[in-house]
């Protein structure tokens, strides 16, 4: 057995800290061929589907793979930018403002690496990234604010496979959620403020969330839970009541039943009982990304719209903002 070290190291070098900031990953192109690589990668993850391995790999393999790629690739197409996809073009601008932060917070030397839990950069290369810069100690930060086993713990599995190889294993501080930390929960309401500036208010504004299987939750996942604290925290922080602010979970895969109240129902219900307005934000997603853009921006303003709705309003994720980037240098920081 032989472990992996940094290459030429030497026993006198200055000590760094280096953050490895993540995120769920996203193909490399918004092509079949991409999308197959990438879906392979992310669902035959038992964090994220957990059914019996054998079944799952004949469902994957015979029906999944041969059938989503291309539906999903058309997705793709509507949001895919000249820099590529919007998850990695905002990760690459989140991960070099969030290191200029933390370099002039005077913490000494400290390292960024942005890495995708599937797909590419990966972390096994973020990680060996930050050991070439010297750092002996290491700040995991997946950017994701309420922890699910589907996203928080998987992306731990994926740290701890690299980590296990090394010969000098980093001191290590892995962050695991940041739902109720003050300047993220600040940073969402200013958003929502100054869209409501810009725009006017809607009647209701809906905090929409990624869902996860039912089962899950059933079984000890916290995620509802923390979506929960999230919601109730803006609420207060905008001195809404609960008919003005609801939360929903959107984006369900397969038959099984996700967390509830969906997204895509709740507006419909809005929408025949004859709400006329409402701003949609997604909290979960720390960038626009192919569930926010799509599913959010286009595919359910047509359905509330189409149940009767008159002005519908996507307020975007923080994405590289300014205060976004306060939050989560405050996120590190706690842990420094
Ligand atoms: C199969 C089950 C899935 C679970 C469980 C799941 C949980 C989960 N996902 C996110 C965040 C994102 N998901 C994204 C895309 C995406 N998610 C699934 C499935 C599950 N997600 C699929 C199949 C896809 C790919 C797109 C598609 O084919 O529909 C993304 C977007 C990535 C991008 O490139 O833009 C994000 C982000 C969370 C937060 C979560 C549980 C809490
Ligand atoms: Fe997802
Ligand atoms: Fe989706």
């Amino acid at each position: 057995m032989s472990f992996s070290a940094k290459e030429n190291f030497d026993h006198e070098q200055e000590r760094a800290t280096g953050i490895l900031l993540t995120n769920l990953g996203t193909p490399d192109a918004p092509t079949r061929a991409a999308l197959q690589d990438y879906l392979a990668e992310f669902l035959w993850d038992p964090r994220v589907v957990e059914q019996p391995r054998w079944l799952w790999w004949l469902i994957l393999n015979a029906i999944i793979l041969n059938t989503r790629p291309a539906k999903s690739a058309a997705l793709y197409e509507k949001v895919w930018t000249d820099e590529g996809s919007p998850l990695l073009a905002t990760g690459k601008r989140q991960r070099e403002k969030l290191e200029a932060a933390l370099q002039e917070r005077g913490i000494g030397a400290v390292h960024v690496e942005l890495a995708m839990r599937y797909g590419n950069p990966s972390i096994r290369k973020g990680l060996e990234a930050l050991r070439e810069k010297n750092c002996d100690r290491m700040i995991v930060l997946p950017l994701y604010p309420q922890y699910s086993a589907t996203t928080t713990g998987s992306t731990f599995d994926a740290v701890a496979k690299v980590l296990k190889e090394w010969r000098r294993v980093p001191r290590l501080t892995f962050i695991d959620a940041y739902h109720d930390q003050p300047l993220y929960i600040e940073a969402l309401a200013a958003s929502i403020r100054d869209h409501w500036k810009e725009n006017g208010k809607a009647e209701r504004l809906l905090l929409s969330f990624h869902g996860i299987p039912e089962s899950y939750f059933e079984n000890g996942d916290p995620y509802p839970c923390h979506c929960r604290k999230t919601a109730r925290l803006v609420r207060e922080a905008l001195g809404l009541d609960e008919t003005q602010l609801q939360l929903a979970f959107q984006s369900r895969f397969g038959k099984e039943p996700w967390v509830q109240p969906y997204t895509d129902e709740t507006l419909e219900k809005w929408g025949k009982e004859g709400v006329e307005s409402v701003d949609v934000i997604c909290p979960g997603f720390a960038a626009d990304c192919l569930e926010t853009l799509e599913e959010i921006a286009m595919e359910n303003r047509e359905v509330f719209l189409g149940a009767g709705g008159k002005r519908y309003s996507y307020i975007p994720a923080l994405n590289d903002s300014d205060a976004h980037v306060q939050a989560l240098t405050q996120v590190v920081l706690k842990e420094s």
